[in-house]
């Protein structure tokens, strides 16, 4: 099913996808002049979504909602399903126990609040310090959750009492956490099978198990889109092109995040894993030419907002930081805006089926959106539903806006906002790191040092020295590292470096805090233990009395290597 969409795709056969100086297909520019732009771009982008509030908290409703489309335990979580299968096997435990964490959110939450709280709270504080106290509230909050037909999306808080939580995205960077197999495979089957504009035969929806309440209401949404009948529809449409590309180059980009910060759960340390980049993007071309696409598409639609940004509010009770993320916020869409026009939309949706079209591919788009809460791991539900959202509000600022009027376009939403300016910043890191696989692949390496000592000072803009970063990046001098790493392994680029005191505490205690754990948990399991081996003892000895083969002893005594489990 992957692979039809993957067929029907007219760039399988496009081998010279990411010759430097081709031009990107269906976009005005060449992998080049993307690479150039993004160079430029990438230092405020990294400073706009990691140092701001505005920009640095997403609200949605991740845990609320179910999946619409199929009921089906295993897809729910592959992690959890491994878990429970090992949990016996004392022996995998700890490893597992850690790629259950690795799709878990970190980082403090914050609850919408209601109307009565909204009321009775300063505008200030409308979360109450939720977030820590030194996050701008009234930068994070958005009141006006409003939406209209005009969107892609599906609104986050549809069919929903819950208004959703606050999460931080710098504390849950987008990476390797494990999620595999069959619940993923099949979120993005339906994602490409369902939404490529193909007729499908039978819906993945028909196989499972029986739907209930409200699911079937989405499930008949779902399917009255799919079998509308569409006659100016062909595989050649641009339109539908451009959905495929949509979809494959955002696949393409979380391919390349998870590969770029990978979990060696041998040796358990993070750092980008070429081989993992070679299998899912370098023998695809395709994909990394969709990625490229996508960033052309993205930056556009940036692009085209620099008017409308100029009168935005962006922090309502905080003048000092509404200034400076604005301030950061114009100096990228100028960035954006001031070069030639890297992609042009108005070739879409020009013949007489236009409407319908157009109409077709939002309801396809929010479809995608909806799939979403099919994801089983709440890290990659948050960066996928973000990441939907982001495309969903740049095609509408593509398609619905006009760039020379200011007042007249509608306001953006907040998380349509950060979704926008986040995809553009996740697909801006993704194109760097596919540079630096792509040079390490060329030179025959099989691991890329990252590192991040500076060397000298390439540019100095407005007081600000720019460096060359070792992923060949310029980034400002107050630039730090985007991620950060969880608590069980340092990040590989600091591991050189000598620890502090209070670090090394740290690492003791969570050392012996691990070992206490472990014991106790063997401990409790001595009795269970002492039955099985007494049982198979007794039946050997069973075998053994009757003169029948006795089967083999499946226990042995063997003694706990505790720094490496641990
Ligand atoms: C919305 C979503 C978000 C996710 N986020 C994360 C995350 O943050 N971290 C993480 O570790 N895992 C994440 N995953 C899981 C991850 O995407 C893979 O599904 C998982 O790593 C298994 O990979 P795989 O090699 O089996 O192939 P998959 O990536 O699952 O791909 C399945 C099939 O799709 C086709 N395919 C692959 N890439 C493309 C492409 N770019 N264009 C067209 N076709 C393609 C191929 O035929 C491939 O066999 C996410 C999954 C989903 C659905």
């Amino acid at each position: 099913t992957l692979d039809s969409a993957k067929t029907s795709s007219p760039y399988s056969s496009d081998t010279c996808a990411i010759e430097p100086h081709a031009t990107v297909s269906d976009t005005c520019a060449s992998y080049a002049t993307l690479d150039a732009l993004n160079d430029e771009v990438r230092p405020i982008l990294t400073s706009i979504t990691q140092d701001t509030d505005f920009f640095s908290y997403y609200r949605l409703n991740l845990f609320n909602k179910i999946c619409p489309f199929w009921q089906d335990e295993t897809s729910l979580c592959g992690n959890i399903a491994c878990a429970v299968n090992t949990i016996d096997s004392q022996e995998d435990l700890p490893p597992i126990w850690r790629i259950e964490e690795l799709g878990k959110l970190e980082g403090p939450h914050a609850g919408h609040p209601g109307r009565r709280q909204q009321q009775e709270r300063p505008k200030q504080k409308p979360l109450q310090g939720g977030l820590g106290e030194d996050v701008g509230e009234s930068c994070v909050v958005e009141y006006d959750d409003e939406c209209d037909e005009r969107d892609y999306c599906v609104p986050e808080d549809e069919g929903a009492a819950a208004k959703g939580d606050y999460v931080s995205l710098v504390d849950n960077p987008e990476r390797f956490t494990g999620y595999a197999g069959l619940g993923a495979h099949q979120v993005w089957d339906a994602i490409y099978r369902e939404n490529c504009f193909v007729k499908p035969s039978s819906s993945p929806s028909s196989q499972l198990a029986p739907l209930q309440g409200l699911q079937v209401q989405a499930a008949n949404n779902f399917r009255s889109v799919l079998h509308k009948e569409l006659p100016q529809l062909d595989d050649e449409c641009l339109e539908k092109r451009v959905f495929h590309r949509i979809i494959s180059g955002m696949h393409a980009s979380i391919s390349t995040h998870l590969c770029w910060e990978y979990l060696n759960q041998t040796t358990d340390e993070w750092g980008p894993n070429v081989q993992c980049y070679k299998d899912r993007l370098h023998k695809h071309p395709e994909r990394i030419s969709n990625l490229y696409f996508n960033y052309a598409l993205v930056a556009r639609a940036v692009a085209k907002l620099q008017k409308h940004l100029q009168h935005y509010n962006f922090c309502s009770f905080d003048p000092d930081q509404d200034l400076e993320t604005k301030n950061k916020v114009l100096a990228l869409t100028e960035q954006l805006h001031n070069r030639p026009q890297i992609f042009d939309e108005a070739v879409m949706f020009q013949d007489e089926h236009s409407i319908e079209l157009k109409e077709d591919f939002r309801n396809r788009f929010r479809n995608v959106s909806r799939l979403m809460d099919c994801v089983g791991c709440d890290k990659c539900r948050l960066w996928g539903k973000l990441q939907v959202n982001g495309y969903g509000t740049a095609l509408k600022v593509l398609f619905e806006y006009d760039e020379t009027k200011n007042g007249e376009n509608p306001l953006l939403r907040r998380t349509e906002l950060v979704a926008l300016v986040n995809t553009l910043a996740r697909i801006s890191k993704s194109i760097a790191a596919v540079r630096r696989f792509r040079e390490a692949v060329q030179a025959g390496n099989d691991q890329i040092l990252v590192s991040d000592s500076k060397s000298e000072a390439v540019v100095e803009d407005e007081g600000v020295r720019y460096y060359r970063h070792s992923d060949s990046n310029l980034y400002p001098d107050n630039y730090e590292p985007e991620y950060e790493y969880p608590d069980n392994g340092r990040p590989w680029e600091q591991r050189e470096k000598t620890e502090t005191l209070a670090e090394e505490f740290w690492q003791e205690w969570r050392i012996f805090w691990n070992t206490l754990a472990w014991v106790l948990k063997s401990w409790m399991a001595v009795p269970g233990t002492v039955w099985d081996i007494l049982v198979l003892e007794f039946n050997r000895l069973w075998h053994f009395w009757l003169g029948l083969p006795v089967p083999l002893r499946t226990w042995k005594i063997q003694f706990p290597e505790p720094r490496e489990e641990l």
